[in-house]
């Protein structure tokens, strides 16, 4: 079996621990040579490097090389896999992103809204630039991005580097999401076959199959699911917000009558109150940077002080969580050319044969060692293509935005996003959001 090479960029995210665990973990399936590990904060960089150190002699001693740097040079060259995860502007920019929309009575998201544009401008030129640099030194190689908000950084991969089909799209919300319900139907996420439309943070299942006997899941979820569950997962879904987010999937499944919705479909379903659930003063970022952040960076700490893991409460488990799952198991599926079902974001291309062929929607597809080939979808009912076709015209107007610098468009993305509307409340928000972003976005004319 091949040896591979990866780079993460974003070496220093709060995802990078368990990126390189599940590494390890993973290692019959995927073998690695080297490992890189590269952001711009040399900090952040120095100890999840320091932590890789001491992760890969203990699990995975055969590794010939891990490094850590801040040089794109060093980082790039000679790599198969780049795995992407850069937050622009950090938690910092994503507090701003969050309270400024709601100041202006708008909800306050991370990947939605107002907030979610605001993020979209600033990675999209951080994004390519990156892209820009990776081609240089390793122009073959797979370029995995979770890089948020998804949507926007995809319709922009798409025009900067137009027929590069190594680039490739992802979320790992709807992963997410059949994990946690799996776990409330007592059964394993790895026996589904998901059928989903959408675009990106914007779709639903429509059918949840079991793999080996066709059975639809769907109908007994939804009945489940009309009353909150209480979700049995990941720590990080004991939280607030994520609490809260899985309690409103029960009025989203009573209000519609059809389908399992993304649970980001409550801010455009539901703006209002989205909005008044929020506290301005205390948002997720803070909640993040309080909670999860501090905690990765504590944990880090701690395992560095005791130049081990084996033998103490940080052995790595099995169970790494479905983020740094998602993204070995489809590298995995290219590397050895598997051909497995992931939902990736993709060009329609007919897929969905009601809406346009140039649209960036979140489907089934099959991937391998020729890339993503997407599974037919058919046609989707009105209610459903009238909110996607609205909801990809912000995509696209937000993207025109950055690229060409035109404040025309940045103001017309505002209008058409379902959680601003108002021309008036737009043109105050894009005001203060230019003021906030200046050194991040491309300026506006
Ligand atoms: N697509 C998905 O479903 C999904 C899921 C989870 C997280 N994410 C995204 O993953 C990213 C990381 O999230 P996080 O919470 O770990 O953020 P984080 O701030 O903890 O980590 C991001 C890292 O990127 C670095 N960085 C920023 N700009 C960079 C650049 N130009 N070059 C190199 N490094 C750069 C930062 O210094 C930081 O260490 C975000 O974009 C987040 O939205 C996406
Ligand atoms: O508010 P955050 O930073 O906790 O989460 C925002 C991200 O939420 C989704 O990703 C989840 C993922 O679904 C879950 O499995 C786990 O790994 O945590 C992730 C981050 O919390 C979403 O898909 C991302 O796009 C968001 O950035
Ligand atoms: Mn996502």
């Amino acid at each position: 079996m091949k040896k591979h090479s990866i780079c993460i960029i974003g070496g220093g995210s709060r995802y990078t621990p368990d990126m390189l665990a599940m590494l390890c973990n993973q290692k019959e399936r995927f073998l690695l040579r080297k490992i890189v590990l590269y952001d711009n904060e040399s900090e952040r960089q120095e100890v999840v490097g320091q932590y890789a150190k001491i992760l890969f002699k203990e699990y995975y001693p055969e590794l010939e090389e891990v490094i850590w740097t801040t040089d794109e040079k060093e980082a790039f060259q000679d790599i198969d896999f780049a795995f992407m995860q850069i937050r622009a502007g950090r938690l910092k920019m994503r507090e701003k992103d969050e309270k400024i929309p709601l100041k202006h009575g708008c909800i306050g998201q991370e990947t939605c809204g107002a907030g979610g544009f605001a993020y979209g401008l600033r990675s999209v030129p951080a994004v390519i630039d990156l892209i820009k640099s990776i081609r240089i030194y390793s122009p073959k190689c797979w370029i995995l991005n979770y890089s948020n908000p998804a949507a926007i950084v995809a319709e922009a991969t798409k025009r900067v580097f137009p027929g590069d089909y190594r680039i490739i799209n992802i979320c790992d919300m709807p992963i997410a999401i059949m994990d946690i319900y799996a776990s409330v139907l007592g059964v394993n996420r790895r026996d589904f076959e998901p059928k989903y439309f959408g675009l990106n943070h914007f779709g639903w299942f429509t059918h949840v199959l079991d793999k080996k006997t066709g059975k639809d899941y769907l109908p007994k979820l939804r009945e489940i699911l009309k009353t909150p569950v209480d979700v049995q997962t990941e720590p990080l879904f004991q939280e607030k917000s994520w609490r809260l987010t899985f309690e409103f999937m029960s009025q989203m499944i009573n209000d519609y009558d059809e389908y399992l919705p993304n649970t980001y479909l409550q801010y455009y379903l539901y703006p209002a109150k989205m909005k008044d659930k929020e506290n301005q003063e205390y948002t997720r970022a803070n909640e993040v940077m309080d909670g999860n952040e501090k905690e990765t960076y504590d944990r880090l700490h701690k395992i560095i002080s005791l130049g081990k893991m084996h033998g103490t409460d940080y052995e790595i488990t099995s169970d790494v969580g479905c983020h740094a799952e998602y993204i070995v198991d489809l590298a995995t599926s290219i590397a050895n050319n598997t051909n497995e079902i992931f939902l990736i974001i993709t060009e329609n291309y007919g897929v969905i044969n009601n809406v346009s062929s140039e649209m960036l929607v979140e489907v089934p597809c099959r991937v391998g060692s020729n890339g993503v080939e997407p599974l037919s979808v058919g046609s989707i009912p009105t209610f459903y293509k009238g909110l996607m076709e609205n909801q990809y015209a912000y995509e696209k107007l937000a993207v025109d935005a950055c690229l060409e610098g035109s404040y025309k468009k940045a103001l017309q993305a505002l209008v058409l996003n379902r959680t601003v509307i108002n021309t008036d409340v737009a043109k105050e928000l894009l005001k203060d959001l230019i003021e906030a972003n200046k050194g991040y976005w491309n300026e506006l004319y």
